[in-house]
């Protein structure tokens, strides 16, 4: 498995969910930044399980241990190394599932890749516990973006049926500011109740659901971005993509723009004092794979929890015959309400990946 990314900046993550400790190396950051460490820690506790009963009830602290790269708060330049140690491991959940594959998780197509030799134990290496390691570099990134006056933000866009408003074109730093004082963000303040209830009757009903989470990344100046290969949206959705149940990235209007005319979805430039704006924003604030100076959009689709406690159709792979499986364990009824600062995250390390000047 290789689980390294970067072209500036170096990721490389690791660790299996029941593993002793999951982590990410994180290497070509600049020297002498201050790092904001109770800042990291509110991040990390976006993302944390065992909260509430929307999320599973795993019960890890996800405290950070920096292992290099930091004296006092401040990066030295040398690698900077992050670990979380697991602690609520339930191992004997997933004996059966050594064998019986789960339909929508990673276990089969693992299985025949790592010929029976990966780790299905809390989903191992595929885990969305992995993506704690990734919040802690995107808090990082973050942090260092927000020097640069670069603000990112994230809402919940969806829940199974019931939406929540969308980024206006006039979306402010402040008001992405005050959309985070929320645990789980959204525009509409009123909208969450019900998106939690959907949660809640799925829960009740061994059953799980997915959702929408719209992205915002305000300030990157105009400029920002190639053609073809590496322009934003080449850049960013790898990294969207690499987040367990992510099965859509769209930016800008996405696929609603297929359905307008040229003279509905032309985002048509003014002079607000010396700088261009668009009057839209359909285009997500990329044209050419170049950031325009407006905010750019993006959203994630995630699917429904695959692991459900509902009786479901499977195979046996050691005794190679049909058969039915019934989850036991602890699982997320809804990935997205954790997923939001993940979204968050990826999106910072691609823009400061492609920041080379910071
Ligand atoms: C934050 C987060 C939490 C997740 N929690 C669970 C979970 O409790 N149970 C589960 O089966 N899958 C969970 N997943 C999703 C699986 O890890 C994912 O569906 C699986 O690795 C297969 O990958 P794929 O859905 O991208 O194909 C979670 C994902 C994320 C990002
Ligand atoms: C622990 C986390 O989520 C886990 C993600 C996950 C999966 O299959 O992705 C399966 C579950 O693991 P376990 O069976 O060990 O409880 C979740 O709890 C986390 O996100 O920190």
């Amino acid at each position: 498995m290789s689980s390294s990314w970067g072209t500036n900046i170096e990721l490389s993550i690791f660790g299996e969910s029941h593993g002793q400790a999951i982590g990410i190396v994180i290497g070509n950051l600049p020297a002498g930044i201050q790092l904001d460490m109770v800042d990291i820690r509110r991040q990390m506790k976006r993302r944390a399980p065992g909260l509430n009963i929307m999320s599973t009830p795993r019960k890890e602290k996800d405290e950070v241990q920096i292992m290099s790269g930091l004296m006092g708060d401040v990066t030295t330049g040398a690698p900077l190394c992050a670990m979380i140690y697991n602690s609520d491991q339930h191992s004997k959940d997933y004996s059966l599932l050594q064998e019986c594959m789960r339909p929508g998780h990673s276990d089969y197509p693992a299985y025949i890749k790592y010929k029976g030799f990966n780790d299905v134990r809390g989903g191992g290496h595929f885990s969305g516990r992995i993506t704690a390691p990734i919040v802690f570099a995107g808090s990082v990134a973050k942090q260092i973006l927000k020097q640069k006056g670069i603000v990112i933000g994230a809402h919940i866009q969806s829940i199974k049926d019931v939406y929540d408003d969308s980024f206006g074109v006039d979306i402010s730093s402040q008001d992405i500011e005050n959309m985070l004082q929320q645990q789980y963000p959204t525009l509409n303040s009123h909208v969450f109740e019900k998106m939690q209830a959907t949660i809640e009757e799925a829960r009740i009903n061994c059953d799980s659901v997915g959702g929408m989470i719209e992205c915002a990344i305000l300030n990157v100046p105009a400029g920002i971005g190639n053609p073809f290969f590496d322009s934003i949206e080449s850049h960013l959705s790898p990294l969207l993509f690499s987040i367990p149940a992510v099965k859509s990235v769209s930016f800008g209007l996405g696929e609603k723009i297929t359905e307008l005319y040229g003279h509905e979805a032309n985002d048509c430039y003014y002079y607000d004092d010396e700088k261009v704006k668009t009057k839209t924003n359909h285009n997500g604030g990329i044209t050419g794979g170049i950031s325009n100076g407006m905010p750019i959009i993006f959203r994630v689709g995630i699917k429904p929890t695959p692991s459900i406690s509902q009786v479901q159709q499977t195979v046996n792979i050691k005794t190679k015959e049909n058969t039915e499986l019934e989850i036991i364990g602890r699982h997320d009824p809804c990935i997205v309400p954790r997923a939001v600062v993940v979204v968050e995250s990826m999106a910072a390390l691609g823009i400061l990946d492609m920041m080379k000047d910071i």
